[in-house]
């Protein structure tokens, strides 16, 4: 019997995934509440959630002049810099940690909660794809659950409720297609900022849009899978469904295949992990929108195109490879995603740097976290280098 209410303690309050988590504490007030939060930049909306949920800790990463000024004057309780990131994860009265920073520096305050025990609902994908092996591994000693906040992952973990591992016949993975489904590899060559930002069925940060963009971000789902579930690559499959209504599916070995299904919402995959065993009762919660009948009779499903999509098949041959690949893979993308954000370089180069930085990677097995750091930095830099070389 789960005991309510659950403190959160929540790393990335700012972002999409940390605003809609906060939406659901504010509906279910008796469930949750809020004893630490974490942000980087947005000090303004930082100090709003203060106010409102009066966390018992809040820190701000503030890596510039100007963040630190502002959160000294709006925030100055705030504990500043990388430290508060781990004690936001560690905080003693948080049952829960919610892990939605982007990018790779969720990795550590990941791992410092589940050393504290603490129960995990986890977003940050690229914790997973760099590091699955020692996130599982501490998790499992620690006896703690991983609780998948991804749309894909919370709908397969929800199939898998009940059933056996050894049941398991294969994963279908849904991926939307992204804003280029139908464009053509020439279409794709001039595509602009805007129109890779142009998600057409969810609203989510600037980097995980990218990656839908470039189908990285389903890539980087697989080998998250991986890590999850426990089943090999020869089993997962990629299917693309426009709507986005389809989750994912899992096929058993009698055949049966179940599935999860609502409109686009991370709501929902959110109040999963939070409330998890149980389930929450929408009733009241506007957030939540219906899935119709009509809607539901009008699904699409094709298959992936890879040449034109070639971030999907480096990511799968980095996560295939193992060691010290899906670290390079992380740390280039997130580097190239950024360029491209800049407006440094093109869409297609995004791949294209990933590539080349994985071809000069000498790989290492079994890295500890120091080695996987290291291995995102250096990726990091030979994207960089490779850029001002083509600049
Ligand atoms: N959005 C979605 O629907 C989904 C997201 N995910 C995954 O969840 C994670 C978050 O995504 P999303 O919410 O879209 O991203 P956003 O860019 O919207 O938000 C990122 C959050 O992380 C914070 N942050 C970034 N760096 C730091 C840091 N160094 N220290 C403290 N806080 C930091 C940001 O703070 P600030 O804003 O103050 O700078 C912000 O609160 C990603 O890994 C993504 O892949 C997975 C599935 C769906
Ligand atoms: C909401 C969510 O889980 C995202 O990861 C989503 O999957 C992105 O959409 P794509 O299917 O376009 O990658
Ligand atoms: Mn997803």
């Amino acid at each position: 019997m789960t005991t309510f209410p659950k403190r959160i303690a929540l790393l990335g309050s700012t972002g999409s995934i940390g605003r809609q988590t906060l939406d659901v504490v504010r509906q279910f007030p008796e469930q949750f509440q809020v004893v630490a939060l974490a942000a980087r930049s947005n000090v303004s909306l930082l100090a709003q959630q203060v106010a409102e949920f009066q966390p018992q800790l809040v820190t701000c990463f503030a890596d510039t002049p100007e963040v630190e000024a502002r959160a000294r004057e709006l925030l100055p309780q705030a504990v500043l810099g990388e430290q508060g990131l781990l004690e936001v994860a560690t905080h003693p009265e948080a049952d829960i940690v919610v892990a939605a920073t982007s990018g790779l520096v969720g990795l550590k305050p990941t791992l410092a909660a589940i050393g504290a025990r603490k129960a995990i609902a986890l977003a940050n994908k690229e914790t997973l794809v760099m590091a699955g092996h020692l996130v599982m591994q501490a998790a499992q000693r620690a006896g703690v659950p991983i609780l998948p906040i991804d749309s894909e992952h919370s709908a397969i973990w929800q199939c898998l409720r009940g059933e056996e591992q050894r049941d398991i016949a294969r994963l279908f993975l849904t991926a939307s297609g992204g804003p280029f489904r139908s464009a053509t590899l020439e279409e794709i060559q001039g595509v602009t900022i805007a129109q890779a930002l142009a998600h057409p069925t969810w609203h989510m940060g600037p980097k995980i849009t990218i990656d839908s963009a470039t189908l990285m971000n389903k890539g980087l789902e697989v080998i998250e899978s991986r890590w999850l579930f426990g089943v090999p690559y020869e089993r997962m499959e990629v299917v693309v469904h426009p709507e986005s209504i389809i989750h994912s599916m899992v096929e058993f070995v009698d055949g049966s295949i179940k599935l999860q299904a609502s409109l686009p919402s991370m709501h929902i995959p959110i109040m999963n992990a939070l409330a998890y065993p149980q389930r929450l009762d929408r009733t009241g919660a506007e957030f939540i929108r219906e899935l119709s009948w009509p809607t539901v009779a009008n699904l699409h499903f094709e298959a992936l195109d890879l040449p034109r999509f070639p971030c999907f098949r480096l990511a799968l041959e980095a996560g295939r490879r193992g060691g010290t690949y899906p670290s390079v893979l992380v740390g280039a993308d997130e580097e190239a995603v950024e360029l491209f954000l800049a407006g440094k370089i093109r869409f297609v180069q995004i791949a294209e740097f990933i590539e080349e930085a994985l071809e000069r990677h000498t790989a290492i097995e079994q890295p500890d976290v120091t080695t996987t750091l290291e291995t995102c930095a250096w990726a990091r830099r030979m994207v960089r280098e490779l850029w001002k070389k083509r600049a």
